[in-house]
């Protein structure tokens, strides 16, 4: 049995979590952690204060971890000392923060960090790359869309996006939306739609005289999120400790 305890556990995300582990006849469901108490299918939500006691005394093998950055940087270092392996799907990271999560994990537990755990996404993103080593002189436009509740901008899955299109084409400039009088030269558009319940759209645009490519990609239920985090976590348990990708997860 692997032992889950989710934190971020009264959200979207950690709800949507709860239910898979719950149903799952090979994992076991010991708890969460939020900001407020509460419970998650029949199992404590504690505050995140009482977190080190919690993993003390719950012994999860794994935390997965979707609440929001400067949170999440936190309760990685919580159980990291606790020895517990890590799923974390929080998005919106600094450079500073990475830095910080890189060494509270790196040879002492075994985690996966992705800012999108859908199958889907991870295929998309070697797409994404293909195109980029073939269209190296098209214009490039990225857009995402989400619903009206999330927090950071641009997501988590279109930084990967430009980290991948920066690995293939060289650091071109981002421009993040335009305005005014604009003449376009070699840059990066990035586009962030809020909206609504948009569970999770990302689009590449390849734009060259006469035609483009457009590669993308659409969520329609936070439960490709979750399930791909939970195959993580059966994966995790065990690996050596350090940070992989969901690629690792997939073997691509
Ligand atoms: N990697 C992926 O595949 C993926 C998919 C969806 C969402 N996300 C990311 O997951 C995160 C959460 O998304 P969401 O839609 O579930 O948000 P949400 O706001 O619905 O849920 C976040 C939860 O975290 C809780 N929280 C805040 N501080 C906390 C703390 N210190 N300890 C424990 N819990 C705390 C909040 O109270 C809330 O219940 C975001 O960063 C989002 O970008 C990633
Ligand atoms: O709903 C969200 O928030 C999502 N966040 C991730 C991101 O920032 O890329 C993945 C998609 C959904």
């Amino acid at each position: 049995m692997v032992k889950v305890v989710v934190s971020g556990a009264l959200g979207r995300m950690g709800t949507n979590i709860g239910r898979i582990v719950d149903e799952a006849a090979d994992m076991e469901l010991v708890g969460g952690i939020d900001i407020q108490e509460g419970t998650l299918f029949g199992t404590e939500v504690v505050l995140a204060e009482r977190m080190d006691a919690f993993l003390k005394e719950k012994k999860p093998d794994v935390l997965i971890d979707f609440t929001v950055a400067a949170a999440a940087v936190e309760n990685i270092k919580v159980a990291a000392e606790n020895n517990v392996a890590l799923i974390v799907g929080t998005t919106g990271f600094s450079p500073e923060q990475r830095a910080t999560i890189a060494s509270a994990v790196e040879g002492t537990v075994p985690a996966v960090i992705s800012s999108n755990f859908s199958v889907g996404v991870n295929i998309f993103w070697k797409l994404v790359r293909e195109a980029a080593r073939e269209l190296g002189d098209y214009d490039v436009e990225v857009t995402e869309a989400h619903h009206r509740y999330k927090k950071d901008a641009p997501s988590g899955t279109a930084k990967t996006i430009l980290d991948i299109l920066d690995q293939e084409l060289g650091g071109r400039e981002k421009v993040y939306g335009r305005v005014g009088e604009t003449e376009r030269k070699g840059e990066i558009g990035v586009h962030a739609i809020r909206g609504g319940d948009i569970v999770g759209d990302h689009s590449v645009l390849f734009a060259g005289n006469f035609e483009c490519i457009e590669v993308s990609h659409r969520a329609y239920d936070r439960a490709v999120f979750a399930q791909g985090a939970v195959r993580a976590a059966r994966w995790v348990v065990g690996r050596e400790p350090r940070i992989y990708g969901m690629q690792d997860v997939l073997g691509l």
